[in-house]
């Protein structure tokens, strides 16, 4: 056997004629996702697997679990390894230019089924020409939808908005370069250029520049960027921490669409804060990007930031990642977002034909429909094999589930729809729960994303004879595919060349009108997102109690002596005797940041405490 040092050495002292694949200790596809019949001789097997020979491989025994998955649905899922082959080839989607692949092959849809729903998806087709010709595609709040028009302004119904975006990204585009040449500066930097961007905002005014600075920033890029997309202090006071007194060449960008959302408030004024604690003229270094005349507009206009940049009604949160909201940041990362532009627009032309098997967002629209039976009854487990992709199912869970999760149609019936989405990267998920999809309930489809480019030419090396690390990733995706399929759980599968920002604004574009077609398909506005308002509704009406509490516990601790109150009688005097519970946990989260003291009983029996506060507060509350 090889010695382990053989094993692990830099490929300089590793010869190969030291190792006998026998010997194989790390390379055991079987410990993730399959049983091979016989493992001394499995590397020679692994080199060699075809995804219809695993399929074959799977005693009888582990392929036949019907769990989840009706008759009917069965019947689509072919096995005999030709006919698969038959139905890749039928079905495989490509786009030459982008080298971007759609694979549906592992969805059992029958030709009856895409038959039935042409009518729909006509329907839908026309309502997304509709769409892009400026109808009120969101008529609940009243509104037009033109992400699309980022990217091929001349789509825009009207001269006034065609001029916006081209003039938007033309100041973006010379911003960008300003700040990164350094002929815009800030005040008081050693480096005497700016070197970090702290982005605050949060939902759509986050997730695109996020999953897009994992997917794209450079290792050196002009300026690194970092984000606040919560209203927790110990993560804003971390991401302050981090930028230590790189804080004076930091460029802050606040992003807020409606300009008003509390986390990105909250976050504004924290590190307003750290500036003025370190001296610094936060004005000099602030950006906003929101709606015109919105609060935070008008504050960055009074205040004299270094610039503002429009975010237009038409455009969604998470649908912003082609407007300033996801530019900005990209371009002052060094990233090429006329590329981003060009790869969605190519993508949208793909996605404007009206033959479903040639359109690939209809495509997958096909296969949601299909696999969760148009009402959500699967999740979908999205697994980019690319480190750099990891956030893109945090992107997609925005853009997906905010669009398609609705209480009611757009006929006013109570349809309680949605699309779950979840996951990180592969291989790495086979190490966390791929043992669940592979055996265990079956409520899932799967979407890999697959991208070709293992490494940038000429960097690629062989860790064993003919193999590289990119093939073991390969060798993963494949055989998750397989042995996930020989189990009837099915996935679709996107392929693109490598990550780059071409490949990026066709993803970006790809989902974004798969989650239109989807949404015509099930007859919903993809474009509102009411459920939200609830939450920051009820989320306002907690702070209000909070105040009434501090009222109740301010005057009794202004007494002479100190009166010190029960839950009973501080709801009594809030007037709220309903809201106890919620005064109870009130309390507790005062008690535990040193804002008021449980002076009698416990927290873990509610009703024993006595509480006042540490100190009375003379001001109003
Ligand atoms: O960009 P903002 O107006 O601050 O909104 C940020 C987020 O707020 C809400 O959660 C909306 O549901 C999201 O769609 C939006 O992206």
């Amino acid at each position: 056997m090889a010695s382990i040092s053989g094993l692990y050495s830099s490929s300089s002292t590793f010869k190969p004629e030291n190792f006998t694949p026998k010997s194989t200790l790390f390379f055991s596809p079987s410990r993730d996702s399959i049983s091979f019949p016989n493992r001394s001789k499995l590397f020679d097997r692994a080199s060699t697997l075809s995804p219809q020979s695993v399929a074959r491989d799977i005693p009888a025994s582990l392929s036949s679990t019907n769990d989840g998955l009706s008759k009917e649905k069965k019947k689509g899922l072919l096995k005999n390894p030709r006919e698969l082959w038959r139905r890749y080839v039928d079905w495989l989607y490509q786009h030459k230019e982008l080298g971007l692949y759609v694979d549906v092959s592992r969805i059992g849809f029958t030709d009856e089924f895409v038959e039935e729903m042409e009518p729909k998806f006509q329907a839908a087709f026309k309502a997304m020409e509709e769409l892009e010709k400026g109808s009120m595609a969101n008529p609940d709040e009243g509104r037009m939808v033109g992400h699309y028009w980022l990217r091929n302004p001349k789509l825009a119904p009207k001269s006034i908005l065609r001029s916006q975006i081209e003039n938007t990204l033309e100041a973006v585009c010379k911003f960008a370069d300003d700040v990164v040449s350094g002929k815009i500066k800030p005040p008081s930097s050693p480096e005497g250029r700016f070197t970090h961007v702290l982005s605050v905002g949060i939902g759509g005014s986050a997730l695109g520049p996020q999953f897009v600075a994992e997917a794209l920033a450079p290792d050196n890029p002009p300026l690194k960027i970092r984000f606040i997309d919560n209203t927790d202090p110990a993560g804003i006071d971390h991401q302050i921490a981090q930028l230590g007194p790189e804080l004076a060449s930091t460029l802050v960008i606040v992003i807020s669409k409606s300009g008003g959302t509390p986390e990105t408030r909250n976050g504004l004024l924290e590190v307003q804060k750290a500036f003025r604690e370190a001296g610094l003229d936060f004005s000099k270094q602030g950006v906003a990007i929101t709606q015109e005349n919105s609060l935070l507009d008008n504050t960055a206009r009074i205040e004299g930031w270094v610039a503002r940049f429009p975010m237009f009604d038409w455009v969604g949160g998470r649908t912003s990642e082609m407007s300033a909201v996801g530019l900005l940041p990209a371009a002052l990362q060094g990233i090429d977002i006329k590329e981003m532009l060009a790869g969605a627009s190519l993508m949208d032309e793909a996605n404007r034909t009206t033959v479903v098997r040639n359109n690939p967002a209809a495509l997958l629209a096909l296969c949601w429909y299909w696999a969760s039976d148009g009402v959500g009854s699967k999740d979908m487990v999205v697994l980019p094999y690319k480190d750099s992709l990891l956030l893109f199912s945090r992107y997609l869970q925005q853009l997906v589930m905010e669009s398609i999760g609705k209480e009611f149609d757009l006929d006013g019936n109570r349809v309680n729809q949605g699309l779950t989405v979840y996951g990180n990267k592969g291989s790495t998920d086979q190490h966390a729960y791929i043992q669940q999809l592979r055996e265990g309930v079956h409520n899932f489809f799967a979407t890999f994303i697959e991208v070709l480019r293992d490494r940038p030419p000429g960097h690629d090396w062989e860790l064993e004879p003919g193999v590289t690390c990119g093939d073991y990733l390969f060798g993963m995706l494949q055989g998750t595919r397989s042995a996930l399929y020989a189990n009837d759980r099915e996935s679709i599968t996107v392929t693109v060349q490598d990550v780059t920002p071409r490949s990026v604004g066709a993803l970006v574009a790809l989902y974004e009108r798969a989650v239109g077609i989807y949404a015509s398909l099930v007859n919903i506005n993809a474009y509102h997102q009411p459920g939200v308002e609830a939450g920051k509704k009820a989320a306002g009406e907690v702070l209000a109690l909070q105040k009434r509490v501090l009222q109740v516990l301010n005057e009794a601790s202004c007494k002479e002596p100190v009166e010190p109150l029960t839950l009973d009688e501080v709801a009594e005097r809030c007037h709220a005797p309903e809201d106890i519970e919620m005064i109870y946990k009130i309390i507790a989260h005062m008690a535990a940041n040193d804002r008021a003291l449980i002076a009698e009983g416990s927290c873990g029996s509610p009703r024993s405490i006595k509480v006042f506060l540490l100190e009375c507060i003379v001001d109003e509350i």
